[in-house]
């Protein structure tokens, strides 16, 4: 009670509207119960502070419902800290901007530290040496290479839906998640993966990718217990499976990175490749290391592995949860299907996607790019990337009025608020539509500066952006070139509940780390050729 009223007083400085929680919602106990506990409080007190906005997920089932109460500032104080969310597009701005005064909270992202330190998890010194390495295999030779992977693996994924014919059940969610993660690989470690052959080896064995399912699904739980006690003789078989995904991942990248290593010995190896460019960047820092020569540019072999581990958790659940809301949207909407495939048609004709060329076409694809756009307008995979104030006060001005922002203040700019506010986006706010982001010359619409943010913002955006967008656009562009989707009823079910079921499953999210649907392998999705 003595923090949260010490905390209730600082915020009262800051003069703006204050929501208080009884509960931190860092405390480790209340991250694990969260969800059972306010379904309980909900049921049996009615909706109150603490059920809206005590969960991980406040942010995707409020939207800007509180902006529109509190306005464009408000603060939720709890007892450990204080959260300062701003939906004021300028103030979004100067807030990235300052990337030295509203410092990324690194404690907020220890999850991500399995393996070691990486582009996320250091300070804000370190990390420009970190983002300096990582960013550098991201160019255009890598979107190629995802072209002509997402391409593959959009081909490969799609035949076993059609062959999946009137049952519909084709895993919507494990498909495009194989899909992804094998556009990684080609793209990172030179492996193209067969889509049909690795997602049976998903389901059985013990490989790197079952390795890093196993660990992404479970980052909230290792956050709370050590990876040694996972592993501990004492520990009950869930938790050591947990252990064990952690040493197979390791085990196998420290495999690939061997050879990669004898490869580039031999002067073989594609630079673009991310491992050989990571890798060079490690034997740079062993060469420091031993020559003495002043400050460390290159990485540890922690921060390596690290670094690899992010990536291929940042770099595929984000594009297939993007591209399974899109399909599961689009099964709602056939006339966006026909849009999607008008487009592929007048530029492609009948071609088939084997002789798609990307430097040519990639820019002309901007339907499938604005379903994309629109889809992480509604459904961004990270949903909050709050600042942080650390040590120092910072002034901060919201709608021409400035504030004074205390020390040791987590200031969040509330992406799920800006993107779906009718200031910015009009009566049909909450209304997925493609079509709002091409203007009647065609060209894709650009928005207010700070009212569109699914990648981040700064110099800390996300590097993979246009991997992400090469890879999203070949995937819905193959799929929709001859070929439409449609949700199958339950037996005896009705269209419109068929309807309302689809729009369930949308809007119910796994409690995990990204946004993602609960459900979505429980679509029923019938494609067929037309
Ligand atoms: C739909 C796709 C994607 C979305 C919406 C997305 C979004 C984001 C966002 C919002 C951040 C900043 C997070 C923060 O500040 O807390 C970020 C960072 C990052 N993303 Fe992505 N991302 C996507 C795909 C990818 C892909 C394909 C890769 C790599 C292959 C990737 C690699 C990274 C990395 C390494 C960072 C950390 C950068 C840093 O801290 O400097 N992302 N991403």
């Amino acid at each position: 009670a003595l923090c949260l009223a010490n905390n209730y007083a600082r915020a009262r400085r800051m003069g703006v509207p204050i929501v208080l929680l009884p509960i931190s919602t860092m405390n480790i106990l209340w991250i694990v119960i969260q969800h059972p506990a306010i379904s309980l409080l909900e049921r049996f007190f009615g909706p109150s502070n603490l059920t809206r906005y005590g969960s991980r997920d406040w942010h995707f089932r409020d939207r800007a419902q509180a902006h529109i109460k509190f306005g464009d500032v408000w603060a939720l104080v709890t007892p450990g800290e204080i959260w300062l969310n701003v939906v004021d597009p300028d103030a979004i701005v100067d807030i990235f901007q300052r990337r030295t005064q509203f410092l990324r909270p690194v404690e907020l992202y220890q999850m991500l530290n399995v393996f070691g330190m990486n582009v996320s998890t250091v300070n804000s010194i370190e990390w420009k040496r970190h983002r300096k390495i990582i960013s550098a295999p991201f160019n255009e030779l890598a979107n190629n290479i995802a072209w002509a992977e997402s391409l593959k693996q959009a081909r490969e994924m799609l035949r076993g839906w059609v062959q999946e014919g009137s049952n519909g059940n084709i895993g919507l969610h494990r498909d495009t998640r194989t899909a992804t993660l094998n556009v990684l690989a080609a793209t990172g470690f030179n492996r193209s993966y067969n889509f049909h052959e690795t997602r049976t080896s998903e389901q059985h064995g013990e490989s790197y990718r079952v390795a890093l399912f196993t660990l992404m699904d479970n980052s909230l739980f290792m956050q709370l217990v050590p990876k040694a006690i996972l592993s501990s003789l004492f520990a009950p078989a869930s938790w050591k499976q947990i252990g064990r995904a952690a040493e197979v991942f390791k085990e196998y990248m420290l495999n690939l990175l061997h050879q990669e290593k004898q490869l580039l010995s031999e002067g073989k190896a594609g630079a673009s490749h991310l491992t050989s460019s990571l890798l060079r960047a490690s034997e740079e820092y062993s060469h420091e290391k031993q020559t003495g020569n002043g400050k460390a540019k290159g990485l540890t072999i922690n921060e390596l592995l690290g670094n690899i581990y992010l990536i291929n958790l940042a770099g595929h659940d984000t594009t297939s949860n993007t591209l399974a809301y899109s399909i599961a949207h689009l099964t709602l909407c056939p006339d966006v299907q026909d849009w999607i495939s008008e487009e592929v048609h007048a530029i492609f004709g009948d071609s088939p996607s084997e002789t798609w060329e990307y430097e040519a076409t990639f820019k002309q694809l901007k339907r499938p790019l604005a379903v994309m756009y629109e889809t992480l307008r509604m459904f961004p995979p990270i949903m909050a990337f709050p600042k942080s104030t650390k040590g120092q006060q910072q002034s901060l001005e919201v709608n021409g009025s400035a504030m004074m922002v205390p020390p040791n203040v987590y200031v969040v700019p509330s992406l799920l608020a800006v993107q779906s506010h009718t200031t910015h986006w009009g009566e049909d706010a909450l209304v997925w539509k493609p079509s709002r982001w091409i203007d009647e010359n065609n060209e894709l619409v650009l928005p207010r500066k700070g009212t569109y943010l699914p990648w981040s913002d700064g110099a800390q955006n996300c590097p993979g952006k246009k991997f992400s967008q090469v890879t999203f656009v070949a995937a819905i562009a193959s799929l929709f070139q001859f070929h439409r989707v449609q949700a199958l009823c339950a037996d005896g079910e009705s269209k419109e509940h068929l309807e309302a079921r689809l729009r369930k499953i949308i809007n119910e999210t796994a409690h995990g780390v990204l946004l993602r649907m609960k459900d979505a392998d429980s679509l029923r999705l019938s494609w067929r050729r037309v």
